[in-house]
């Protein structure tokens, strides 16, 4: 096997190429909106956890508008095991009830959303970090869940959200003063009431309504697998149907794959599920020509 040259091994003037390469890609992208879907089991490693962040500014200072949607499954996994609870999920949402719905908010909203607050304001960028709440971002109300297999069965998965609508005026407010928006996935309902959203889904549909150029979901896999778990670099509505149909994708994937379709069907010019676990996989996917992960189409 071999392995991947270190920096001081590439000679100059490859590196000089490597960066020249990327121009075409900053100037396309200036001034865009990039949503970026930073998912829970993307986010173990503090390593990878500072490359995402230095990437993120790296794009903010060469002109464009990366906002950041982060999950934390994982973490709240790991929360809820703390107190004797345990996750479970049904069609890849979170059965979420009262006690639930605290530690999700608690693990959201605090710990997760803060270490990337300030992983981005270290590696040099201005990152805020909101709530669906803050601003009124996102309205959402009771997830009314009909099964996959039967759809005239109802699944109750609790204070699950299904989002009503998401007003971006606090982002573009942000983005204008060039603040990096950080948003956990958490919508209030007309009562008050706070609803657990998956990540992926409120990453695409803010994509749609900020009218983004690009949505990038990272996740812990090359991408989405066939059956055999070979990398499907590509994917249409019509083999996202029959891969749906025959269970290849399962789990978190439902969701994701769902949110990224409906987000590329509605203006979103492209969008990618990407391996988190590869070091500057977003420069990889924004700025050359190396495909890292399955691009969704909407035909
Ligand atoms: N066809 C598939 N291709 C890739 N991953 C799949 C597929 N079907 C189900 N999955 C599962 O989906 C997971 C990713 O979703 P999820 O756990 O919600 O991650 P994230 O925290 O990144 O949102 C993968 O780790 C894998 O276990
Ligand atoms: C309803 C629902 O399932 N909400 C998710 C929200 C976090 C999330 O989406 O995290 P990942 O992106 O890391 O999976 C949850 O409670 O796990």
């Amino acid at each position: 096997m071999t392995s991947a040259p270190t920096s001081q091994a590439i000679n100059p003037t490859t590196k000089a190429e490597v960066l020249a390469r990327a121009l075409p890609y900053i100037k396309r992208f200036h001034g865009k909106t990039i949503v970026i879907k930073y998912g829970g089991n993307a986010m173990t490693d503090p390593a990878l956890q500072a490359s995402f962040a230095s990437d993120v500014v790296l794009l903010k200072l060469v002109g464009m508008n990366p906002v950041v949607v982060h999950g934390g499954g994982p973490q709240i996994d790991e929360a809820l095991n703390k107190i004797g609870k345990k996750g479970t999920f049904i069609q890849g949402m979170r059965v979420t009830d009262a006690e639930t719905m605290e530690v999700v908010e608690w693990v959201l909203g605090g710990e997760v959303q803060q270490d990337i607050v300030g992983l981005i304001n270290f590696a040099g960028g201005k990152a805020v970090g909101l709530t669906g709440r803050d601003g009124g971002l996102i309205r959402a109300h009771k997830l009314k869940m009909a099964d996959r297999d039967d759809p005239s069965k109802w699944h109750d998965v609790g204070q699950v959200g299904e989002i009503e609508s998401i007003d971006p005026a606090v982002v573009r407010a942000l983005q204008d003063d060039q603040f990096i928006p950080v948003i956990s996935p958490i919508g209030f309902g007309a009562d008050n009431e706070s609803y657990n959203i998956n990540a992926d889904l409120v990453a695409g549909k803010l994509a749609e309504v900020l009218k983004a150029e690009k949505l990038v979901l990272l996740t812990n896999t090359p991408g989405v697998l066939d059956k055999q778990g070979q990398l499907l670099s590509g994917l249409t509505a019509k083999r996202i149907d029959e891969l749906f149909a025959d269970g290849t994708i399962s789990g978190g994937m439902l969701p994701k794959i769902s949110s990224a379709l409906d987000a590329a069907k509605n203006g979103v010019n492209s969008v990618h599920i990407i391996d988190g676990r590869v070091p500057h996989c977003l420069l990889l996917e924004i700025l050359t020509d190396e495909g890292v992960g399955t691009m969704i189409k909407s035909h």
